[in-house]
C-alpha cells in the first residue's frame, strides 16, 4: 500500500515540476516585461489540471506579479510576498525559478492538493479490496471445489484402509474416480492389496501345509516364542508327552525331563538361546503316567529376512524302541545275557582304561581273576538251570560286595574278575576279597536245595605288578591258579614267586617226558586194615618219582602237571601194570589173602580215557591178577564233573570185574540221588573229616553219617589218614570197615609190605598184635 501511494505522489511531483518548469520558462519575457495579462494565461494552463490549487508568479522585487486560484478554492489566495515553504501542510507545494539569461528574475510558487493523490490512493485500496475480496472468494470457491476434487478421494482412501485394518480383509479395494494423480494412487494402493492378498493367501497355504503337515508328521513338532513360552505343539509332540489337549508351560515340560538329563538340556537350551546354536540330544521323559520315553531332541533359533528372531522351532522323536534295541544290541556286545554283568570285551575295554587313568593319577588299582570252585559238578548234579541260578546270585553278592565304580565281569563260564579302581593300599583289597569269600560261604537256595559254594582268587596290582594289560590277566589269573592250588576258597596275591613256580612248573613238565623212560618212578603201597580184626585187607598203590637231582618227588608235586599236560595216562597205564605185576607174586604166595585188594588211583584224564576199560582188560591178562583183587579209586570230584559219563564208564569197569572206590568222600559236593546210582563198592571217607576226630563233633557226625549211609547203600567203608586211637576208636564205634593211616601203616616199598604183611600175619596169629 505505501508503496503505491509512493509512486502515485512521485507522479503528482513529477507532473507538477513539468508544469511549474513550462510556466517558468513562458513567464519569463511576460515577467520582464511585466505584462501581468500574459503572466495570468500562462497561470491559466493550470486549469487543465484540477488538482492544482493556485500558482503564484512573483517578480524580482519578491512581489506578487500575477495569480491563478483553482475554482474551488477561491477563498484561497496568493500571498502578496513569496510564502516560505511549509512541508508540513496537507497539499503539496512547490517554487520553480524564473530566469533570464540564467538570471532569476522570479519566482513561480504552485500548490497541489492532495485530494486527488488519496483519492486515487483510495480508489487503489478499494480496488485492491475488491480484488482481495475477490481472490478470497474465488480461493474459497476453488477450495471448495478441490475439496470435493482431492480430500474427498483421499478420505475415502483412508476410510477403505481403516476398514481393511480394522477387518483385516485385504479383498477390499479403494474406489477409483478419477484418472488423475489421485487415480494413480487409488491404482497403487488397489496393486498393493493384490500384493498382500495374494501373500496372505500363499502364507495361510503355507501355513494350512505347514500344520496338516505337522498333524500328520510322526515326529513331535514345537514352537517357542522369543519370550520363551510354548507357542505350538502338534498331536505327535502331545502323544509322545502322554499330555491330552493342555499347553504346558516350559518350565513344565523342563520338568518332564529325567534328573538325569536336566542339565545337559539347560545347558544346551541356554546355548542356542544366548549363541545360537542349534540343539540335538538323546534325553530321557518321565511322562505324567510315569512311563519313560527316550526322545531324540532338535531344536533351534528361528529368525526373519532381517535377522529378527521370531522363536525356537524343534522336533522330538520316540527313540525308544531304537535305544531299546541300541542298549540290547550294546548289552548283546558287552553283557553276558544270562547275569547281566559286563562281558570279556567291556571288561578288557575298562581294565584298559582304568590302567591309563591309573598311570594319570598315580593311584592304584587291583584286578581280581575268580573261579568257581566246583561249579561244573554242581551244574552237572543239579542241572545246568540250577547253575545258571547260582551263576546270577553268585554275580548279585559279587556286585553288592563291591563299590558302584568298581567294575564285576563274567568272563567265561564260572570265570568273574573285578576292576577296584582307587585302591589306596593293598589292604583295601584284602578286604574286599574277604567280603567276597564271606559272601559266598552262605548257602545259595536252589532246587530246594542248599547249595554252599566258594571261589578261588587271583590278585594282581596295577602299577605295581605291571601296566599292560595281558600281563595283568596273566598275573591274575596265575594268582588264582595258585589260590586253587592253596586249597581254594581263599585269596592270594600275585608275585613274582608264583612266575618263578610257573617256570618250575614247565621244566618239570619236560622232565615229567622222560621220567618213565628213565625209569624214575617206583611204586609204594599203603596198607588197608580191617577194623574188626586188624586183617590186611589191601592195599593202595602211590607213585613216587625218584629224580636224579631233585631227590624224592612226591605225587601232589607232578600228578597235577602230569595230569594238565595228558601225561598222565601213560604214567596211569605203567603205575596199574606194574602195581597189578608186583602185587600178583604176594597174592600168588599167599601173603597177601585172595581177598585182598590192590587199589590203584584213576586220575580224571585217565578216567576218561576210551582206552581205559581196554587197558584194564590187557593188564588183567597179562598179570593174571583176578579182576576181584584190583579195584581203581576214582575221587569223588572226577565222578561229579560229568555224572552220565560216570556211571557209563564205572558200569563199563565194573563188567570186567574190577572193583570201584570212591575217592575221597565229602570234598566233591556229591548228591545222595547220584551216589545211589554209582556202581561203587568202596566208600572212602576223606581224611579232611578223620584228620579232626575227636575234636570237631561236625566231622565226626558228618563221618558217622557217611558210615551209616554208605552201609545202607551196601557199601564198603574206608577210612583214610586214621592217625590216632582215638580216630580208631571212633571209627570202630560207628562200624567203619576198614581203615588206612600211618596209625597202621606209612607206604611201604615193595620189600617193606611183603615183611609188614608177614609180621602182621604172625602177630595177629600169636596174639601179639597192638596198636
Ligand atoms: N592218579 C594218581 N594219583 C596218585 C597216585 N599216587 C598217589 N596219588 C595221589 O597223590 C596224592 C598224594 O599221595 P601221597 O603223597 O602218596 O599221599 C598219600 C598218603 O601218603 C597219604 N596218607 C595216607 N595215610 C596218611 C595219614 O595217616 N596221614 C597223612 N597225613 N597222610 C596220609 O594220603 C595219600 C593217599 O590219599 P588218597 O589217595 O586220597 O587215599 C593223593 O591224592 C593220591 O591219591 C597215582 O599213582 N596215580
Amino acid at each position: 500500500m505505501s508503496l503505491e501511494y509512493y509512486l502515485s505522489r512521485q507522479d503528482t511531483e513529477k507532473k507538477l515540476t513539468v508544469l511549474g518548469e513550462v510556466i517558468a520558462d513562458r513567464a519569463t519575457a511576460a515577467l520582464t516585461f511585466g505584462d501581468t495579462a500574459l503572466l495570468e494565461t500562462n497561470l491559466s494552463t493550470l486549469k487543465a489540471d484540477t488538482s492544482i490549487l493556485r500558482g503564484c508568479i512573483y517578480g524580482e522585487d519578491q512581489k506578487l506579479a500575477a495569480s491563478y486560484i483553482a475554482v474551488d478554492h477561491l477563498k484561497d489566495t496568493c500571498p502578496d510576498n513569496v510564502p516560505r515553504l511549509n512541508r508540513n501542510t496537507y497539499n503539496f507545494s512547490q517554487y520553480f525559478t524564473i530566469s533570464r539569461d540564467k538570471t532569476p528574475i522570479g519566482t513561480l510558487f504552485i500548490e497541489s492538493s492532495r485530494k486527488d493523490l488519496l483519492q486515487r490512493f483510495n480508489q487503489f485500496l478499494i480496488f485492491s479490496g475488491i480484488i482481495i475480496l475477490a481472490a478470497v472468494v474465488l480461493a474459497l470457491f476453488l477450495a471448495n471445489q478441490l475439496k470435493d476434487v482431492i480430500a474427498r478421494p483421499m478420505r475415502d482412501l483412508s476410510n477403505t484402509l481403516r476398514q481393511i485394518v480394522n477387518d483385516k480383509d485385504y479383498s477390499i479395494r479403494a474406489v477409483k474416480e478419477n484418472n488423475d494423480e489421485l487415480g494413480d494412487l487409488v491404482d497403487l494402493f488397489n496393486g498393493m492389496l493384490i500384493t498382500i492378498e495374494d501373500e496372505n493367501v500363499s502364507l495361510k497355504a503355507s501355513e494350512e501345509r505347514f500344520r496338516k503337515l505337522t498333524a500328520l508328521s510322526p515326529v513331535g513338532i514345537f514352537q517357542v516364542d522369543p519370550k520363551q513360552k510354548l507357542q505350538y505343539v502338534n498331536q505327535r509332540w502331545r502323544d509322545i508327552h502322554g499330555l491330552t489337549n493342555e499347553l504346558p508351560d516350559l518350565q513344565d515340560w523342563f520338568e518332564m525331563i529325567n534328573p538325569k538329563d536336566i542339565v545337559m538340556v539347560q545347558e544346551s537350551w541356554n546355548r542356542m538361546v544366548f549363541d545360537q546354536e542349534s540343539i540335538a540330544l538323546e534325553i530321557r521323559l518321565v511322562r505324567r503316567d510315569n512311563a519313560h520315553t527316550w526322545i531324540h531332541l532338535l531344536a533351534s533359533a528361528l529368525h526373519d529376512r532381517d535377522g529378527e528372531l521370531l522363536g525356537y522351532l524343534g522336533a522330538i522323536s520316540d527313540i525308544s524302541e531304537l535305544k531299546a534295541a541300541q542298549i540290547q544290541m550294546e548289552n548283546l556286545a558287552f553283557y553276558d545275557p544270562l547275569t547281566g554283568l559286563a562281558n570279556r570285551r567291556l571288561f578288557k575295554n575298562r581294565l584298559e582304561k582304568a590302567v591309563k587313568s591309573v598311570l594319570r593319577s598315580g593311584k592304584s588299582m587291583a584286578l581280581m581273576f575268580l573261579d568257581m570252585d566246583q561249579f561244573k559238578r554242581i551244574n552237572d548234579t543239579l542241572g545246568h538251570d540250577a547253575g545258571d541260578i547260582l551263576l546270577k546270585a553268585v554275580a548279585t553278592r559279587l556286585n553288592n560286595t563291591v563299590r558302584e565304580n568298581d567294575t564285576v565281569s563274567r568272563i567265561g563260564g564260572d570265570e568273574f574278575t573285578i576292576l577296584l579302581t582307587d585302591v589306596q593300599q593293598s589292604q583295601d583289597v584284602l578286604v574286599v576279597a574277604e567280603k567276597i569269600l564271606k559272601a559266598l560261604s552262605r548257602p545259595i537256595r536252589i532246587k530246594g536245595q542248599d547249595i554252599v559254594t566258594s571261589v578261588s582268587i587271583g590278585i594282581t596290582m596295577t602299577p605295581e605288578d605291571s601296566t599292560d594289560v595281558n600281563t595283568l590277566m596273566k598275573n591274575a589269573d596265575l594268582a588264582m591258579y595258585w589260590a586253587k592250588e592253596m586249597g581254594r576258597n581263599n585269596f592270594q596275591f600275585f608275585s613274582e614267586d608264583m612266575n618263578h613256580s610257573i617256570l618250575e612248573h614247565l621244566a618239570l613238565e619236560k622232565e615229567l617226558k622222560e621220567a618213565i623212560q628213565r625209569n624214575q618212578f617206583t611204586l609204594v603201597f599203603q596198607p588197608k586194615v580191617s577194623l574188626f580184626d586188624y586183617s590186611t585187607t589191601g592195599v593202595e598203590t602211590l607213585i613216587r618219582w625218584e629224580h636224579p637231582e631233585k631227590g624224592l618227588i612226591t605225587p601232589d608235586h607232578f600228578i597235577p602237571v602230569a595230569e594238565e599236560t595228558g601225561q598222565i595216562i601213560d604214567i596211569g597205564n605203567w603205575v596199574l601194570e606194574q602195581a597189578c605185576r608186583q602185587i600178583s607174586s604176594l597174592l600168588r604166595e599167599g601173603i597177601l589173602p585172595p581177598t585182598a585188594k590192590v587199589a590203584v588211583n584213576l586220575s580224571a584224564k585217565q578216567f576218561t580215557d576210551p582206552n581205559l576199560v581196554q587197558h584194564i582188560r590187557t593188564v588183567l591178562e597179562i598179570t593174571k591178577i583176578p579182576p576181584q583183587c584190583l579195584e581203581l579209586e576214582i575221587t569223588e570230584s572226577t565222578l561229579m564233573e560229568d555224572v552220565e559219563t560216570a556211571i557209563a564208564i564205572m558200569q563199563e569197569i565194573k563188567s570186567t570185574g574190577v572193583a570201584i572206590a570212591i575217592d575221597d568222600f565229602g570234598t566233591g559236593y556229591s548228591s545222595l540221588s547220584y551216589i545211589k546210582r554209582f556202581p561203587i563198592d568202596v566208600l572212602k571217607v576223606d581224611r579232611s573229616f578223620v584228620m579232626d576226630i575227636p575234636d570237631d563233633k561236625n566231622d565226626m557226625a558228618i563221618t558217622a553219617a557217611v558210615i551209616a549211609m554208605a552201609h545202607k547203600l551196601s557199601m564198603n567203608v574206608v577210612a583214610e589218614g586214621v592217625e590216632t586211637r582215638e580216630q580208631l576208636q571212633f571209627l570202630r564205634q560207628n562200624n567203619c570197615d576198614e581203615g588206612q593211616g600211618y596209625l597202621f601203616s606209612r607206604p611201604l616199598s615193595l620189600g617193606q609190605l611183603h615183611r609188614f604183611l608177614i609180621e602182621n600175619k604172625a602177630r595177629r596169629e600169636n596174639g601179639t598184635y597192638h596198636i
